[in-house]
């Protein structure tokens, strides 16, 4: 705890439970509970592990929140994500986040107060205001209500030429529903013109094709969005982007739209980025658009030739990573997550190995340490990423890595020199998001292989596991009504539902390193995702500090 201004990370011993037993933590990415039907793809597949830590229930498998209030989201409509998830885990409290954090500031005008706005508003007389992010009500990465109120605020603050640059979701949202967005900010853009502000639409693009790239994965997809945001350029031209979107949705997806330009009469594109002009990146998620800040905002820079790099005032709408003070400047402040189970553990001695594949790995670190890039020690400290396939959608190869994962951390487990093992297992997710049931239901199996290798290791070396999930996704893959039954369109298809879900997560304890009578209480009936990290604490032997969210165990005696 904080005393006279300085962080004492020494932990007390825990009065009963021992130390040094080694521990798996297992996060399954997209893993809820859900009514076993059809769609649920988690209860369609085999998947033994999963299933036989059920069994126990109700002092060793659980149910917790991931969504809404309980990870800091501005309402109990928010689904849960992989940020404000990790987050929550690996933090013990709960922060309000950067959608909450980003509603106060429009709402209270903060916003236009700060430094960052100050900032870009020094273009507006000359230059053109830029706003690129992805369009959608989604909520995980940004918001359209927050993108039409700073199109307001800005334009009424002098902004008097404003270009947007969209990507299109069908991640966090229906797919298809790419066109209803566009229709809605060319309206209100209509409506700021007629106001003599002129503003359009410059660009736009699938958002996993064309700029929201993360973890350093594939830069092409970062290239072609620079292409068309900043030099104007894209294989496909348009006047109109609602009539873009429609048309480049006859072999696409929405989050795989080919990027496009708008054009003017004489084939011009209407919006490239110059020097003196402003832009903002309107996400206030991180991950998937720190790749685009480095861009915007580094000298040196080698990841792909930008060919003209123009001298812009550039801000973010949070500050994406705290460590590297990326974007230097931005609009609102980003949640201070501060003193995090991780940083308390190797304070404490406990050695840590994270490990997940390329599109998590940041999840398990950047994001568990609460969006802190890097070691806190590396000496007691080793994460581990695995290449994730490139250019693929992942229904593709549902395997994904998750059993290279579950190798790398058996053979952690196994070395003896880590007392804690963390990983990270993308395939619910990643393949939830596709649509793709039947690959979803190969995916779910291969978690559920990994966690069993993981689980095995921790048999051999007499260790402890802890298995949870950061939201749900592949438990329930179609869109439903009140009652829960499932929705069609006016075709009388099917509504698939690619995005997370509000369903809880279930937490498992178990190993025979775990101390006879540990058990979950019964008195957390409304335990969530920041209760965890005072649970592994416990499980290393010591109590959490004080102002963590309470622990999920008890040690009953025997
Ligand atoms: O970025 C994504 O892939 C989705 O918007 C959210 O998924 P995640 O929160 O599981 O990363
Ligand atoms: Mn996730
Ligand atoms: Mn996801």
């Amino acid at each position: 705890m904080a005393s006279s201004g300085q962080v004492s990370f020494k932990l007390e011993d825990h009065p009963k439970l021992p130390k040094g037993k080694r521990i798996a933590v297992v996060v399954l990415d997209g893993w809820g509970e859900y009514k076993p039907d059809q769609y649920n793809c988690i209860h369609v597949a085999q998947t033994p592990t999963m299933d036989s830590l059920k069994q126990g229930a109700p002092d060793r498998w659980r149910l917790i929140r991931a969504h809404g209030n309980a990870v800091g989201l501005p309402t109990e409509d928010d689904m849960g994500n992989s940020e404000v998830g990790h987050n929550a885990l690996g933090a013990g409290r709960i922060f309000a986040q950067g959608a909450k954090l980003v509603d106060l500031a429009l709402a209270s005008g903060k916003i236009y107060d700060g430094e960052g706005f100050k900032y870009i508003s020094e273009s507006f007389e000359k230059g053109t205001l830029h706003l690129i992010g992805l369009l959608s009500d989604g909520g995980v990465h940004s918001r359209l209500d927050q993108l039409q109120l700073l199109l307001k605020g800005a334009s009424e603050r002098g902004a008097k030429r404003i270009r947007v640059h969209v990507l299109t979701d069908g991640r966090d949202v229906l797919d298809g529903s790419s066109v209803g967005f566009v229709e809605t900010l060319e309206n209100d853009l209509a409506k700021l013109r007629e106001k003599g502000v002129d503003a359009r639409i410059a660009s736009g693009g699938g958002r996993m094709y064309v700029t929201m790239d993360r973890y350093e994965n594939d830069w092409d997809v970062v290239k072609r969005g620079w292409d068309a945001q900043v030099l104007g350029e894209a294989p496909h031209k348009f006047k109109n982007a609602v009539e873009a979107v429609k048309k480049l949705r006859e072999n696409a997806n929405d989050q795989y739209l080919p990027p496009f330009v708008i054009v003017d009469d004489n084939n011009k594109a209407v919006g490239p980025i110059v020097d003196g002009d402003a832009v903002v990146t309107i996400n206030f998620r991180a991950d998937r658009m720190v790749m685009l800040a480095k861009a915007l905002e580094y000298q040196d820079f080698n990841k792909f030739d930008r060919v003209r790099v123009p001298k812009i005032r550039y801000a973010g709408m949070l500050q994406y990573d705290g460590e590297l003070k990326l974007p230097s400047r931005y609009l609102v402040s980003p949640p201070e997550i501060d003193r995090t189970s991780g940083e308390y553990l190797v304070h404490n001695g406990v050695r840590t190995f994270a490990c997940s594949e390329t599109v998590k790995f940041g999840h398990v670190t950047f994001f568990w340490n609460g969006n802190r890039s890097g070691y806190f020690n590396p000496q007691m400290e080793e994460y581990v990423e695995i290449p994730s396939d490139v250019g693929i959608t992942f229904n593709v190869q549902p395997k994904m890595k998750a059993l290279e994962i579950g190798e790398k951390a058996r053979d952690a487990i196994l070395s003896g020199k880590f007392d804690q093992v963390r990983v990270n297992i993308p395939n619910g997710d990643m393949v939830g998001h596709t649509g793709d049931i039947e690959a979803t239901v190969v995916a779910c199996k291969a978690a559920d292989e990994a966690v069993k290798m993981i689980l095995d290791a921790i048999e051999q070396v007499g260790g402890i596991y802890i298995v949870t999930a950061d939201h749900g996704n592949a438990e329930d893959m179609v869109k439903r009504n009140k009652s829960g039954e499932p929705l069609l369109d006016k075709n009388g298809d099917l509504q698939i539902l690619t995005s997370h879900t509000c369903q809880p997560v279930p937490i498992a304890i178990g190993g025979p390193g775990l101390a006879p009578g540990v058990r979950f209480r019964s008195d957390v009936p409304n335990g969530g995702l920041a209760n965890v990290a005072a649970t592994v604490m416990n499980l290393h032997g010591f109590v959490a500090p004080n102002d963590y969210e309470t622990t999920l165990i008890e040690v009953a005696d025997n």
